[in-house]
Formats: C-alpha cells, sequence, structure tokens
C-alpha cells in the first residue's frame, strides 16, 4: 500500500499534525507526528479532566474493535521535560490509508502543563525505532512498524512547509514533491532515533566550517537545536542578538537581519532560508524576535527539528541499516 496525510501547520510551524482514525466506527484525532519519540498516544476519556483543554477525546468504551492491554502501562518523558502517562489498549489505526488492525494506542491518563497548553494536538504519534517505546512490562511496536508488512516500501517521507501545510508519505516516494536526486547519508538508530552526521555548517554567505555534527531528525521538535560553538558563530552575525534568560534562548531586535543557515548532508549541503531562522515575536514584547537555531546543551543531543526538515523532502528509510534521504524541493 501507498498513501499519504496533510501535515497540517500548528500556530506558525511549532507543531504539525496528521488526522488518524482510530476504532470502530472511526474517532479521528489530529496527532503530532513525531519522528523523535516512539510511543502512539493519545488523549483520552481516562485523562485527568482539569488537564484537558480542547483537545479531541479518545473514547475506548465507544470501539467496538478496543481491547485492554491487562497490566500493561506507558510513562513518557521529553526533551523538553514534557511528560504523560496511562494505560494501553489495541485498536484499529488508519494514516493515510495504510490500515494497521492491531495498534497499541496508548491513553493518556495523565500529562504535563506543555501538553494541556497544546489544545491543537490530541497525542502524538511516534516514528523513531521500538528500541524506546516506554510501554510496560514489554514495549508495543509503532505504527510504522506494524505497517512495514502492508507497505510498498518500508519508508515514511516529510514534506513540511514554512507557515503552510505539507505532507507525509507512506510506503512510497512521491517524486512530483522534490527536485533533483536524493542524498542518503546512513543512520545510526543505536539510541532509538534517526540518528545521521551533517559534515558541516556555514552561517549566510561566510566560508563552510567543516565539522562533524551528531544528531536526530525530530519531526517533534519546533527549532534547530545545536553545539554552543556553532550558535554563538550564528548569533555573532545578527545586530543586537544576545541569550536571553527571560526568554530561554537567543532573541534579537525584529528589525535586525537575519542570515540563512547551511548544513551538511553527505556531499552536499541545504541551506535554510534567513525567514525560518526568525520564529517571529516573543509572547510579551512584540520588537524582540526569538531565533529558529537555538543550543542543544539543555537536551544533550544536536536536533535537526521542524526548522531544518521544512527546507528539504526527507525520507525515513526504515530497513535493517536505516537511511536517510535529503532533496531539494
Ligand atoms: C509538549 N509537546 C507538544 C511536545 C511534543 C513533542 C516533543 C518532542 O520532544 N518530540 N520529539 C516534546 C513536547
Amino acid at each position: 500500500d501507498e498513501g499519504s496525510a496533510t501535515a497540517t501547520s500548528q500556530s506558525n510551524d511549532v507543531e504539525y499534525t496528521i488526522p488518524v482514525s482510530i476504532g470502530t466506527p472511526a474517532q479521528v484525532l489530529q496527532l503530532d507526528l513525531d519522528t523523535g519519540s516512539s510511543d502512539l498516544w493519545v488523549f483520552s476519556t481516562e485523562t485527568e479532566s482539569d488537564q484537558v483543554n480542547g483537545q479531541t477525546l479518545f473514547d475506548p468504551s465507544q470501539s467496538s474493535s478496543a481491547s485492554y492491554m491487562d497490566g500493561y502501562t506507558w510513562s513518557i518523558s521529553y526533551g523538553d521535560g514534557s511528560t504523560s502517562n496511562g494505560d494501553i489498549y489495541t485498536d484499529v489505526v488508519t494514516i493515510g490509508g495504510i490500515t494497521v488492525s492491531s495498534q497499541a494506542v496508548e491513553q493518556a491518563q495523565s500529562v504535563s502543563a506543555t501538553f494541556t497548553r497544546d489544545s491543537a494536538s490530541d497525542g502524538l504519534l511516534g516514528m523513531a525505532f521500538d528500541s524506546i517505546n516506554t510501554a510496560q512490562p514489554s514495549q508495543v511496536e509503532t505504527f510504522f512498524d506494524n505497517a512495514q508488512s502492508s507497505l510498498d516500501s518500508f519508508l515514511f517521507t516529510a514534506d513540511l512547509k514554512h507557515n503552510t501545510d505539507g505532507s507525509y508519505g507512506f510506503g512510497y516516494i512521491d517524486s512530483s514533491l522534490y527536485t533533483g536526486d536524493i542524498t542518503y547519508v546512513d543512520v545510526d538508530n543505536s539510541q532509538g532515533f534517526w540518528g545521521w552526521t551533517s559534515g558541516g555548517y556555514a552561517v549566510g554567505s561566510d566560508d563552510y566550517v567543516t565539522t562533524d555534527i551528531v544528531g536526530i531528525a525530530d519531526t517533534g521538535t519546533t527549532l534547530l537545536l545545536l553545539d554552543d560553538s556553532i550558535v554563538e558563530a550564528y548569533y555573532n552575525e545578527i545586530d543586537g542578538s544576545s541569550n536571553s534568560d527571560t526568554y530561554s534562548g537567543y532573541v534579537f531586535p525584529c528589525s535586525s537581519s537575519v542570515p540563512s543557515f547551511t548544513f551538511g548532508v553527505g556531499s552536499t549541503t541545504f541551506t535554510i532560508p534567513s525567514d525560518y531562522m526568525n520564529t517571529g515575536a516573543v509572547y510579551d514584547d512584540d520588537s524582540t524576535c526569538f531565533g529558529g537555531l537555538q543550543s542543544s546543551s539543555g537536551t544533550g543531543t544536536n536536533i535537526f527539528g521542524d526548522v531544518a526538515l521544512k527546507s528539504a523532502f526527507v525520507v525515513f528509510s526504515g530497513a535493517d541499516s536505516p537511511t536517510l534521504g535529503w532533496a531539494t524541493k
């Protein structure tokens, strides 16, 4: 099978959600497809009511195909400190026309305030590797893994876009979505992520710096998070920029010009346009803008999040030796 789903940009590309159909009759939830985690979890009728804020709730009692996984629980924490936990049902799940008849659907019984505040997302669709799934007493498989036998090719693609809707493809590569060749790089999934190594970077039109940048491709992280040395070199080029305690990151006057950012992919490079590198004004001062590139020292892992991914057409190829493909668009 081959399928695709619209990736809806939420709140100026903070996250991208896709419609996911769960249960019989179908209950459709908007989930954040997240290549940086491996739990499929949903807001549910089991979620503490004071932690719900407009999200659509999955109701397993209304699904004739839901089956309780007795004794199973899950509990996850993300790089930004967000957490959620609960119990687990299996049910039929369909995404972009691809159906998994018995998918573990983790029910949130409790979520942290960051998830409560995120009213645009009814949960997460983890698409990293099974080794980091948090289910107990034994791990459950991702939708991608469960769908492998029905996908024409064992891969999914991400075509995320700036301030507009893009798409995720499942089981095939839509050649109309990119230009030129796809450059494939090796993936190190030993930590459960789509880990890869970029060969270097350039700030604006400055010289390219050859240096290995070991990171992960993470659709569930908004920003590009890199080593302090690179981040400092970047903000040195923006007048009036500073690393703000108030806003927990690099900010600059919205009137300042902002350079593009180039990163290496195999023997080629990708350039993130200047306007992707400015996420806009901070919440309480419309003359202060927040940068799309921030330090990775908080998470300890370099993360090629949406700011980087939306500059390319990206293939997540999940064979035994997984690879990442990158193409311009
Ligand atoms: C609070 N929310 C919506 C989050 C969504 C995704 C993540 C994440 O680290 N994904 N790789 C963290 C938090």
